[in-house]
C-alpha cells in the first residue's frame, strides 16, 4: 500500500459535507500538511487517527477554517460552498468547534460558557431567548454537566471541564460539529456517552468529524481518515479491511485489528523480538 497524495473518492451517490483539496499547511519553513484532500460523508461520523504529530490537528483546523490565511493554501468546501464565501454568522451556525486546550475565561460559570455557544444565533446585544435557555440547559443535561452549572469553568476537573466544552460545542445546533480530540480525560462511561451522543447526532442528519487517539472509540465510527507525516495515507469505510490494514501499518504493527463479540477493536501486539 503506497502513500496517496489524492485518496479514493466516495462513492458517487454520497453527499459530502467537507471537502478538502490540495491543502499545505506551513509554519515558517516547516511543512505541515503536504496537499492533503479528504472527502468527508455527510451524516456520518468521520475519525480522523494516526501517530502523533501527523497532522490530525492541522487538517482539522483547516477544515474549520482556523488556519491563518497566510499559512495555507488549497480549496476546502463546507457543504458544497467555499469556506470563504461563507457569512461569518451563517458558517458560525453551520459549522460548530471543539479544540483542544481552548482559551475560555476560567473566571466564566459552566452555565455561561455554554451559552457562548448561542452567539450565532443571537442578535447582537440581545439577552438569550427562552429557547437558548432551554438549548443550553438540555445539552449540560446531555453531557452531564448540569450539576455545576453555577461553578466557574476554572474550578473544575479535567474531565468536568470538558464536557462543559462540549455541550457548549453541542449548543450551536450546527450541521457539522468538529472535535480535536473531545475524549480527553474522560473516563470510560463519559467516553461510552460522548459515542452514543455522536451517533444520535448522526441519526438526526448531522455530521461529526473528530481527531481520536481511542482507537476503540474510532473503530466504531463510519469513516475513517489515517494520516501519517502531513499527508493522508487512507481514507473510506471504517469497517473496510484496507481501512485496517492501514491503520495497523501507520501504526507500526503495533495493533492488529479484530471483532471481539461483534465489536471491531484494537489490540496491543507484543514488541518484535530482537
Ligand atoms: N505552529 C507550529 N509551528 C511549528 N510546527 C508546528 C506548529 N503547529 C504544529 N506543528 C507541528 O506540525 C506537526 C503536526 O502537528 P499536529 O498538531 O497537527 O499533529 P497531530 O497529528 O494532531 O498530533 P498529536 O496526536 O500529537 O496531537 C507536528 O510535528 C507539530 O510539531
Amino acid at each position: 500500500m503506497g502513500m496517496q497524495q489524492h485518496p479514493q473518492a466516495l462513492p458517487a451517490h454520497a453527499a459530502v459535507a467537507l471537502q478538502a483539496h490540495d491543502v499545505r499547511v506551513h509554519a515558517g519553513k516547516q511543512c505541515l500538511l503536504h496537499g492533503v484532500g479528504v472527502q468527508l460523508p455527510a451524516q456520518q461520523w468521520t475519525a480522523i487517527v494516526g501517530p502523533n504529530g501527523a497532522g490530525k490537528s492541522t487538517l482539522l483546523r483547516a477544515l474549520a477554517g482556523l488556519q491563518p490565511r497566510k499559512s495555507w493554501s488549497g480549496q476546502v468546501h463546507l457543504l458544497g460552498q467555499p469556506l470563504a464565501d461563507w457569512p461569518v454568522k451563517a458558517r458560525a451556525r453551520a459549522l460548530s468547534w471543539l479544540g483542544q486546550n481552548e482559551a475560555v475565561s476560567q473566571e466564566l460559570c459552566s452555565y455561561d460558557v455554554v451559552m457562548l455557544g448561542r452567539m450565532p444565533h443571537q442578535a447582537w446585544l440581545a439577552p438569550p431567548s427562552a429557547h437558548d435557555h432551554a438549548v443550553v440547559e438540555q445539552c449540560l443535561r446531555t453531557t452531564q454537566a448540569w450539576d455545576w452549572r453555577h461553578r466557574p469553568l476554572g474550578e473544575l476537573s479535567g474531565g468536568e471541564r470538558q464536557r462543559v466544552l462540549l455541550a457548549r460545542a453541542l449548543a450551536v445546533q450546527a450541521q457539522v460539529l468538529l472535535m480535536d480530540e473531545p475524549l480527553a480525560n474522560l473516563d470510560p462511561p463519559h467516553q461510552s456517552a460522548w459515542m452514543e451522543t455522536v451517533q444520535g447526532l448522526v441519526a438526526s442528519g448531522h455530521t461529526v468529524v473528530s481527531v481520536l487517539h481511542e482507537l476503540g472509540i474510532a473503530l466504531q465510527s463510519d469513516h475513517m481518515v489515517v494520516m501519517q507525516a502531513g499527508q493522508v495515507l487512507h481514507q473510506g469505510a471504517t469497517h473496510a479491511g484496507d481501512t485496517h490494514a492501514a491503520l495497523e501499518a501507520v501504526f507500526e504493527h503495533r495493533i492488529r485489528i479484530r471483532q471481539i463479540e461483534g465489536m471491531w477493536m484494537a489490540l496491543p501486539t507484543a514488541a518484535k523480538s530482537a
